[in-house]
């Protein structure tokens, strides 16, 4: 069986059989992925950093192939997956343990105990289409950093990028045998991927129904979940620059057109800045280029589907019948989905209350701070969120009272630095990636615990 992907390429469909095959594969190579020194590690992973500047624009050109994705997010693709290989790849050299007295009561005398960590053994991997590249490497690099060999299922509508990936890997000698599979696999056929026992660890990201299920159902293995999201950024009244904030309130609520879970939904603004804001803000929208994402000026191109497109473009149109204000955009061609801004957009719509996942921002006014805070943290997601001030009281009063995994200061809550701890709270997710914080995930803590008897 073919699976396609846009516009026409094809690659093999992976059956139900080959999956169990490659988890035996995984199984069998375990020891040795276990058995690699830290050096050895470190070297297939700069090995993969060096193929993959050299295959760079390649790879850029297939991302914005099967994505849709602007060519020039493309690239910021690959040199983002590039320097999560080289974050691991420098991390695969730093797995600490620790010697720990353990003499804390007289019966427990002469003790001391050697903590170190293990490979987990075979992980089982499932990834979106948002980030087809990038959001594999966060997963494939810290398991070749640790040790652990994996299958991985990547999103049906962009397994190319994933596939090179594994050309890359493949090309590497040093990786044992049946480290590791990357599967296309039809949804019917990806069941093993979360429940099959011989996983030690199911990291997933993609929408939350999908990752709710998916843990209930996983059995014994740990798991990983980053979900979705629905992005506050406030905008205090004095913040840096204007220019530059502005710039960077753009940059939130449409890079990517909207498809990425940190994506600014909304945006919450001083009452002494809204008008400039707001004003500043739709002139910027109205600039952007919505089209051909190979062309090096296109801002938004298509949204994964036409499906999508309309989707977003109804939530739009609801927002506006439940009370909201439409400021700018709301149209639609096909696949492409106009920038969009709302004021007021009231909890009941869709595009409030749930995850919009396209070019809309939701704009409303303020003139308590805490109250900001208090309604950024009105959602059952809880991801990240952005805030941009110069009080920096402020700043730490956001730190701690925002419920999310991660606060950005004088940024929009959509960047992402690929070594940061990176995950949510509610149903945004649970645990964390982000290089090092994904490889503690895979790991295993075992003690030696040593009795120094003294006798000779
Ligand atoms: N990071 C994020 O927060 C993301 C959020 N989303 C949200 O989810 C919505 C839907 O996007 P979609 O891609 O369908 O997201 P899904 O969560 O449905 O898919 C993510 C991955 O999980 C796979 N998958 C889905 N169901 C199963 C299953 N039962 N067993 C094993 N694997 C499974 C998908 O496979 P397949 O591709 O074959 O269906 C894909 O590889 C988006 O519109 C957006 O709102 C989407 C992507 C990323
Ligand atoms: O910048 C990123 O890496 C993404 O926004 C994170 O991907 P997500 O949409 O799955 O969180």
């Amino acid at each position: 069986m073919i699976v396609c992907c846009d516009p026409g390429a094809k690659v093999p469909l992976a059956t139900h059989d080959d999956v169990d095959k490659a988890i035996d594969a995984a199984v069998a190579a375990a020891p040795a992925m276990a058995a690699l020194g830290a050096f050895e590690r470190k070297a297939i992973l700069e090995k993969a950093v060096a193929e993959l500047k050299k295959r760079a624009e390649e790879i850029a050109q297939i991302l914005t192939m099967e994505a849709g994705k602007p060519i020039k997010d493309a690239r910021g693709e690959v040199s983002r997956t590039i320097d999560t290989f080289q974050v691991a790849a420098e991390e695969s050299v730093r797995i600490y343990g620790e010697v720990m007295p353990l003499d804390i009561s007289a019966r427990n005398k002469g003790l001391q105990g050697l903590v170190k960590k293990f490979p987990i053994g075979p992980v089982s991997m499932v990834s979106p289409w948002n980030f087809p590249l990038n959001l594999v490497a966060h997963k494939v690099a810290p398991a070749l950093a640790v040790g652990c060999p994996f299958v991985l299922k990547p999103a049906s509508r962009t397994p190319l990028s994933a596939l090179i990936l594994g050309d890359i890997l493949h090309r590497i000698p040093e990786l044992p045998q049946g480290a590791f599979s990357i599967l296309p696999v039809s949804r019917e056929d990806a069941d093993m991927f979360t429940v099959d026992e011989r996983f030690k660890l199911l990291t997933f990201t993609g929408s939350g129904p999908v990752g709710w299920d998916m843990k209930a159902r996983a059995g014994k293995k740990k798991v990983v979940m980053e979900l979705g999201g629905n992005a506050p950024c406030i905008v205090d009244d004095y913040v840096p620059d204007l220019d530059y904030t502005i710039q960077r309130l753009i940059n939130g609520g449409f890079y990517q057109g909207g498809q990425s879970c940190i994506h600014m939904q909304r945006l919450y603004v001083h009452e002494r800045l809204y008008n400039e804001v707001k004003e500043a803000f739709l002139a910027q929208v109205k600039k952007l280029k919505v089209g051909n994402p190979f062309e090096e000026d296109t801002f938004i191109g298509p949204m994964i589907s036409e499906k999508d497109a309309k989707r977003i473009e109804d939530w739009a149109k609801e927002a506006v019948e439940k009370g909201g204000k439409l400021l700018a955009g709301g149209g639609r061609k096909g696949a492409l989905m106009e920038p969009t801004v709302l004021e007021n957009v009231p909890m009941e719509a869709m595009a409030r209350k749930e995850e919009i996942f396209g070019p809309v921002v939701l704009l409303y006014k303020y003139s308590d701070f805490k109250e900001a805070v208090k309604e950024c943290n009105n959602t059952h997601y809880g991801l990240q969120a952005g805030i941009f001030t110069k009080d920096l009281n402020k700043a730490f009063y956001a730190f701690e009272h925002m419920e999310v995994g991660g606060v950005i200061l004088n940024d929009s809550p959509a960047l992402r630095v690929d070594s940061q701890p990176y995950g949510g709270l509610k149903d945004s997710g649970i645990q964390r990636e982000g290089v090092k914080y994904a490889m503690e995930d895979m790991l295993e803590t075992k003690v030696l615990v040593m009795r120094n008897v003294g006798i000779l």
